[in-house]
């Protein structure tokens, strides 16, 4: 107990969560490091927003336990420790954005300054906008200085960038990097793959309630996505290569050689050393949008091979 209290903000041991024949979450083993940025990438309907609504204790699991701090969802939340920014968020209608932020302030014991909140939030030059007239971008903004208000150790957000365009979405992820950088740990959902590689520190692939990889996206790209080796050589075409290390296919475009390797380094090597007079030669890796389909698209064996490879 007291590791987990050390080194995480909120661990899930085992959580289950089904509606009707639905299983919403099935068999969830997680751990959300202190001081981290955690991203949770995953497909519709994949169950992120019922671990996250399980996590802020909103839902209780049917099977397992959830802690946060080492502390029930519940009386976490009660404590400050956790401030959430969800979808479906509302404030007063005739509100101003300061009264709204100062009023989140005062429910709390030890509040970010408002500065603070205007500064990583971005909402500066909206504290004296009423909420009902601002846009969506503006809106999540909002949402976001509200969830900061507390200054919680665990910030959770529910597909916070819904709504903004690529310049405040950017800016969003700057907020959220310094946010993170003052020892705070945040935890988001998103369906947007490189938001999820550039924004976070660990990334959590879940599909049909069920964890498929962890790790940071360089980790699930080498791990799931093929490489490919190319390079020139001239005269007939090798042979052997597809009984090179690593190796499970081999194309040819004129006196380029293509090979598909689940391990670069071998096939590198066996090139190098090979005499294939190989010159000119390339390494390319597949994006996380191709590991991360071939996780969600993927069969129950390779997801088990690539928890093995990760942990
Ligand atoms: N209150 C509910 N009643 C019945 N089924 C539900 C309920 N909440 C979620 N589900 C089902 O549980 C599964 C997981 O849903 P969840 O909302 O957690 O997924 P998600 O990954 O957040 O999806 P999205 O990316 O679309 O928000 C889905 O099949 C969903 O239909």
């Amino acid at each position: 107990m007291s590791q987990t209290i050390r080194d995480h903000a909120a661990e899930f041991s085992g959580v289950s969560k089904s509606f009707l024949e639905v299983k919403a979450v099935d068999g969830l083993e997680l751990s959300v490091g202190r001081g981290r940025v955690t991203a949770l990438l995953g497909p519709n309907g994949s169950g992120k927003s019922t671990l996250i609504d399980m996590l802020l204790g909103l839902l209780r699991p049917d099977r397992g336990r959830v802690e946060v701090f080492g502390k029930a969802p519940g009386a976490a939340v009660r404590a400050g420790l956790v401030g959430a920014m969800r979808q479906d968020g509302a404030f007063p209608a005739s509100a101003k954005v300061r009264e709204v932020l100062e009023l989140a302030r005062r429910l709390y014991p030890q509040p970010a300054l408002l500065g603070e909140l205007a500064e990583v939030a971005d909402v500066g030059d909206l504290l004296s906008r009423r909420v009902d007239r601002l846009s969506g971008g503006q809106l999540q903004r909002v949402r976001f200085a509200f969830a900061a208000a507390g200054a919680p150790g665990l910030l959770v957000l529910d597909e916070p960038t819904v709504a903004m365009d690529v310049e405040a979405r950017a800016r969003f992820w700057e907020g959220i990097r310094s946010w993170a950088e003052r020892g705070r740990s945040v935890l988001f959902s998103t369906h947007y793959l490189e938001e999820a590689d550039t924004a976070a520190d660990r990334i959590v692939v879940m599909n049909r309630g069920r964890i498929l990889a962890e790790g940071t996206g360089e980790e699930i790209k080498r791990t799931v996505g093929r490489r490919t080796v190319s390079f020139r050589t001239d005269g007939p075409p090798p042979a052997g290569l597809e009984l090179l290390p690593g190796v499970c296919g081999v194309e040819r475009q004129h006196d380029r050689v293509r090979l598909h390797t689940t391990d670069s380094d071998a096939t590198v090597h066996a090139v190098l050393s090979g005499a294939f007079a190989a010159r000119d030669l390339e390494l390319s890796g597949s994006s996380l949008e191709e590991a991360f389909r071939a996780l969600t698209t993927g069969a129950a064996h390779q997801v088990v091979a690539v928890r093995e490879v990760l942990h």
